[in-house]
């Protein structure tokens, strides 16, 4: 054989191996992912044969957390009548949420917690209320400065001793609080501070041992606990130091609380906060208030802020809060001046904005003083906001994790709040050339990407299935659910195979092709096609087969950006050699664009409302929500109390006390001015039915005179 034959054999041979090679490995990622799931799988069926409850577990199977047989949290307790004061005359709050009760119940009682809830499940009063039925001092460790300092605020405004010691902290609160830790005089309930002052002050840990010494460190509080495990998707280095606490202090009782956890991540944060004899309370991740939707995104941009500002328009149009998430920074300053200019009131926030500038940003948004805030993924764990009444996607979260945190953050009060993701398939490559080098980034972009190509699957299903919980009825609170009839399956396998066979064609060629390119290319080639495929058409097939793992995405640095190259993948042949089928969904439903789902204030309820800003513009750092929050609104406008005493069996002692006497006053204006309304109304009617009555009688006249002619 000649040298130069041997050498394009060899050559070849090396292409097919790395092929191979690239097979084996993607192969082999799936594998794993198959054994993840499985593992989990099995967990949620012990877990469900072991509790026959499938939600609400207080145990822990798998060998974390505490295995021996259970208390039952639920009986009654002898703190019980001093807790229910707590929590109706200071927190103003009627009734316990889920689990709530049996978790206070188990920190009193000295156990170490953990917690898993859903946003806005009511985490925060579960160590709060423990901390004022306990004595001493409560520490809670929590991530951000602002979310610090809105649960100060709103506890300093219902008249507890809550003090934060953080980096902004001045120099007397700083002397206050060390003197409260150390000498106890003076009354300190609960104290906030970041994983930071645990792990590198150790003039903090000092006085907090010493607080400790002396008896007075009653309960330790590890708020948004995810952030321990790097396998969460906040990692914090500083919340690994944590682990210190419990060494510390191993008698103290420690409630380590989030909002989404996986097995892996609860079993990390177990381990990393040495609590391994923890009680476990898992709530569900169901948020069943929020209304998912996806929409299909359109190929030009100022016809989607259209849509983005007509469904605002439309559905909120009483300047209800809403967020509105998008991928860069850039986008985010371009669509909030859009949306103004479509008189809509939006501002927007990034990463690289002036401190100062974003904090003002929040501030006018959660005063109610802007309607939408445009944000970046950086708008994210601090905000509090518990009457944010929709989430807008305008392109897709990197993974189900991301996109349940980021649209969780509508409906915190538990009030009807719309989630909308805006889809289309161009937006992808965008995503995955950010997520390839993450730990199963493509995969987790990819699970996102599967829920938006779908138009039959229940959304709530996905978020179930993500987070290995058994599936609860939607109650058609998802566009799937709420529409599906028209959706038809398409074989599209001979499609298909063409798109394959011209990635292999290129490959073979040694040129790399992009999504765009490819549909580009494909419609040159086969100009029978263009006329009936429209380029969304192709790039949704494209994605569906890298999803499907029939071709594969690669990525290449230049100095600017990364590119996503769209290549063979896996299942290639599968499909080529007819041993695959591909099929994608159409429909021809329209989403139903004045879809309002959120109900809108009464005359009385917007009095109210007023009422709240007025109050809380009055007392500067006081949110309207903290004075009174949209559903004790929604309460006193259906009960209508007429004295405080009626007022304070409804938003409780504390509340009635500071603003019982303006709440009666604005009602009763409210209901002179109801009346007179209703009194102009009924005159009316009579008028209009006497001059009806005198029109009838002008034209019985007029008949009876024109039979007289
Ligand atoms: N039992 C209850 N009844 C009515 N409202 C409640 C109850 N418990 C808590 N809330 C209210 O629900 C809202 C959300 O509570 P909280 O901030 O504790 O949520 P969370 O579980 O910590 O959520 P996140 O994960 O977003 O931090 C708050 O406005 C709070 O006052
Ligand atoms: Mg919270």
């Amino acid at each position: 054989m000649e040298s130069e034959a041997i050498e394009d054999e060899l050559q070849s041979l090396e292409l097919e191996i790395k092929d191979v090679q690239g097979q084996i490995s993607a192969l082999i990622e799936h594998q794993e992912r198959l054994y993840e799931r499985k593992s989990e799988l099995k967990t949620l069926l012990k877990a469900v044969a072991a509790s026959g409850t499938p939600v609400a577990s207080s145990s822990c199977p798998d060998g974390h957390g505490s295995t021996a047989v259970e208390k039952n949290w639920s009986e009654p307790f002898e703190w019980d009548s001093r807790a229910d004061g707590i929590r109706f005359n200071i927190f103003g709050i009627s009734k316990y949420r889920a689990n709530q009760r049996e978790i206070i119940n188990a920190t009193m009682a000295g156990r170490d917690v953990l917690v898993i809830m859903a946003a806005g499940g009511g985490k925060s009063l579960c160590y709060q209320l423990p901390a004022l039925l306990r004595g001493g001092t409560t520490l809670v460790v929590s991530p951000l400065l602002s979310l610090i300092q809105d649960q100060v605020m709103g506890l300093a405004a219902l008249g507890i001793s809550a003090y934060m010691l953080t980096s902004t902290s001045g120099k007397d609160n700083e002397k206050f609080v060390y003197k409260a830790l150390e000498k106890g005089e003076d009354d300190l309930k609960i104290l906030y501070v970041t994983p930071e002052k645990v792990s590198k002050s150790k003039r903090f840990m000092s006085k907090l041992e010493k607080c400790h010494n002396a008896g007075r460190l009653s309960l330790i509080s590890i708020d948004e606990a995810h952030c321990c495990s790097q396998w969460g998707h906040d990692f914090r280095p500083d919340y690994k130091n944590l682990s210190i606490l419990k060494t510390q202090f191993p008698k103290v009782p420690m409630v380590a609380l989030t909002a989404t956890a996986t097995q892996k991540v609860q079993n990390d944060l177990i381990e990393m906060l040495h609590i391994p004899k923890c009680v476990k309370f898992v709530s569900s991740v169901n948020r069943p208030n929020l209304f998912y939707s996806v929409r299909e995104k359109s190929l030009v941009g100022k016809a989607v802020v259209d849509e983005i500002a007509e469904f605002i328009r439309e559905s909120y149009s009483n300047n209800e809060s809403g967020i509105v998430y998008c991928f860069s920074r850039k986008e985010c300053e371009q669509i909030a001046g859009e949306l103004r200019e479509r008189g809509i009131s939006a501002d927007y926030y990034h990463a690289e904005m002036d401190v100062n500038m974003r904090e003002k940003v929040h501030m006018r948004w959660s005063k109610n003083k802007l309607q939408v805030i445009v944000g970046t993924v950086a708008f994210g764990m601090g905000i509090n906001k518990p009457d944010v009444r929709f989430v807008i996607h305008h392109s897709l979260s990197k993974s189900m994790e991301t996109y349940y945190q980021e649209s969780g953050r509508a409906g915190r009060d538990g009030l009807p709040s719309e989630c909308v993701l805006f889809f289309r398939s161009g937006d992808v490559p965008r995503q995955s050339s950010m997520v390839f080098y993450e730990y199963s980034g493509l995969q987790n972009l990819y699970d996102i990407v599967r829920y938006c190509q779908s138009k039959t699957k229940c959304r709530r299903s996905a978020f179930f299935r993500h987070f290995g919980e058994p599936s609860q009825d939607c109650n058609g609170m998802c566009d799937n659910c709420a529409l599906s009839s028209e959706v038809k399956e398409v074989d599209v396998s001979d499609l298909a195979k063409l798109v394959v066979s011209m990635v292999q064609e290129m490959q073979a060629k040694d040129q790399r092709v992009t999504m765009l390119q490819l549909g580009d290319k494909l419609r040159t080639k086969h100009k029978d096609l263009s006329a009936e495929l429209k380029r969304e058409e192709i790039e949704h097939l494209v994605i569906k087969l890298i999803v499907d793992s029939v071709l594969k995405e690669e990525f290449q640095h230049t100095p600017y950006s990364t590119n996503a190259y769209v290549t063979i993948g896996p299942l290639a042949n599968q499909l080529l050699q007819g041993r695959k089928t591909i099929k994608t969904e159409t429909s021809s439903r329209q989403m139903n664009k004045k879809s309002k789902r959120s109900s809108s204030f009464s005359g009385l309820e917007s009095k109210l409302d007023e009422l709240r800003k007025e109050i809380s513009a009055a007392h500067g750092s006081m949110l309207p929500h903290t004075v009174l929050s949209t559903q004790q609104i929604g309460l006193i406008s259906s009960q209508k109390p007429d004295s405080l005493q009626e007022l304070e069996s409804i938003i409780g002692k504390l509340k009635t006390d500071k603003y019982g006497d303006k709440i009666l006053e604005v009602m009763k204006q409210c209901a002179v001015s109801e009346q007179l309304v209703e009194d102009a109304t009924k005159e009316d009617t009579c008028k209009s039915r006497s001059s009806k009555r005198a029109k009838t009688q002008k034209a019985v006249v007029l008949l009876e005179s024109s039979e007289e002619e």
